[in-house]
């Protein structure tokens, strides 16, 4: 059996190698040439997966160890009897430690008393639940918006875009989506920016296009006084440089990038196809999880602004992933070179290790 996989997987070699030939590619180089006489095609979210790509090909099986699937033409992959598997919630506890470490950093930077704001979180799924469960944990204000959720009768408490409009912060967690009633893409737009709270914080960790760029980069041209945390772009990974410059925080499609996450990513794809195979998996997820060391979240919320993050920095601090990112990339504006797309992937492929601090649930 062959198996052709991302060059950025963990362990790919590891868990796959023992009963197929594993070859890496990088992520945006894989192409039909690679997948001839492949029978298993392991992507993350760079590789566009549609009949382009397998049409003519002996692939009969798509992993994506991501939670994003919306580089997956999965109607495709239906059609042509090719199974498919994914990576649901495998690295949602980082993003929500992404998003915890952007409030916090705010908080500082801005002298906000977290104890009088409100965090609107759109989207209340797996990494949008965990937002919520932090959020819960230190005792701050948060609505959840979930039109699909709140229809399919979830029994929590949902509100309407409008009330999220009004919220202090508000955080991104859908998937991207073109079609359909609840269809995501720009979902932030010019309209929905106008209304936000003046002094507000919004942040996008889903998929770039959820938010307008060309709509947010107006409004802080505009000089209306809202921060923008991104960590992800439309047209990734040649972003918007000006968006770039004028966010408060800008990182480069990292914040699921936990040691953690990426093991799982790779752990989930590794079960199902051992399911797909009728193979018993030979390794256990608890043996190849890193031991990491744990934060203790305070149990009320201080008077003193910028106390959050300075308890949090040690376990992840934010503000280097964002310095670490305009260091690279003002380095390439400055000379020609590499372009601002090859150093985003760059600064992806040599992200440091970083592990997830919280006990969730
Ligand atoms: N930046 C990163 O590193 C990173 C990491 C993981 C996931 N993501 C992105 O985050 C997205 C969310 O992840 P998840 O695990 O929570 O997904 P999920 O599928 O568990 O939850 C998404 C939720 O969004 C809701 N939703 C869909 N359309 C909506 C709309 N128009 N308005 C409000 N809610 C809507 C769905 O009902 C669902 O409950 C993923 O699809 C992926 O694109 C990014
Ligand atoms: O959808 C996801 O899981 C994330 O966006 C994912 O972590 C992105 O990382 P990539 O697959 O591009 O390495």
């Amino acid at each position: 059996m062959k198996i052709v996989a991302d060059e950025n997987m963990p362990l790919v070699q590891e868990l796959f190698g023992s009963f197929a030939t594993v070859v890496t590619v990088a992520g945006r180089k894989i192409n039909k040439e690679h997948l001839l006489d492949a029978d298993v095609l392991l992507v993350r979210s760079v590789t566009q997966v549609n009949q382009d790509l397998l049409q003519g090909t002996k692939v009969r099986f798509v992993g994506s160890a991501t939670i994003g699937t919306d580089h997956i033409d999965q109607g495709y992959l239906l059609e042509q009897g090719i199974e498919f598997a994914y990576a649901p919630g495998c690295n949602a506890q980082a993003v929500a430690e992404y998003v915890l470490a952007a409030i916090a950093f705010w908080a500082d930077h801005k002298q906000k008393d977290l104890r009088q704001c409100t965090v609107g979180i759109i989207g209340a799924g797996n990494v949008g639940s965990k937002v919520a469960q932090i959020l819960e944990l230190l005792g701050i204000e948060y609505l959840l918006n979930d039109p699909p959720l709140e229809e399919q009768g979830d029994s929590r408490q949902f509100v309407p875009i409008q009330a999220i409009q009004q919220c202090d912060i508000v955080t991104c967690h859908v998937p991207l989506t073109n079609r359909g009633l609840h269809a995501s893409h720009h979902l932030i737009d010019e309209k929905f920016l106008s209304v936000m709270q003046p002094g507000g914080l919004l942040i996008n960790s889903s998929r770039g296009a959820v938010v307008d760029n060309t709509a947010a980069l107006h409004c802080k041209q505009a000089g209306k006084d809202i921060d923008f945390v991104l960590d992800v772009w439309e047209n990734e990974p040649d972003l918007n440089v000006e968006l770039f410059k004028q966010s408060l925080i800008s990182t480069p499609h990292i914040a699921g990038y936990s040691q953690e996450g990426k093991i799982r990513g790779t752990y989930q794809l590794y079960q199902s196809v051992c399911q797909w195979l009728g193979m018993v998996p030979k390794f256990a997820l608890r043996d190849l999880l890193p031991e990491a060391p744990k934060w203790n979240p305070p149990v009320k919320l201080s008077s003193d602004t910028g106390f959050l993050y300075q308890s949090l920095r040690s376990f992840y601090d934010i503000k280097s992933d964002d310095q670490q990112m305009r260091q690279k990339l003002e380095e390439v504006l400055r000379r020609s070179g590499a372009t601002i797309a090859e150093e985003f992937d760059n600064l992806r492929k040599n992200y440091p290790q970083r592990l997830e601090f919280l006990e969730l649930s």
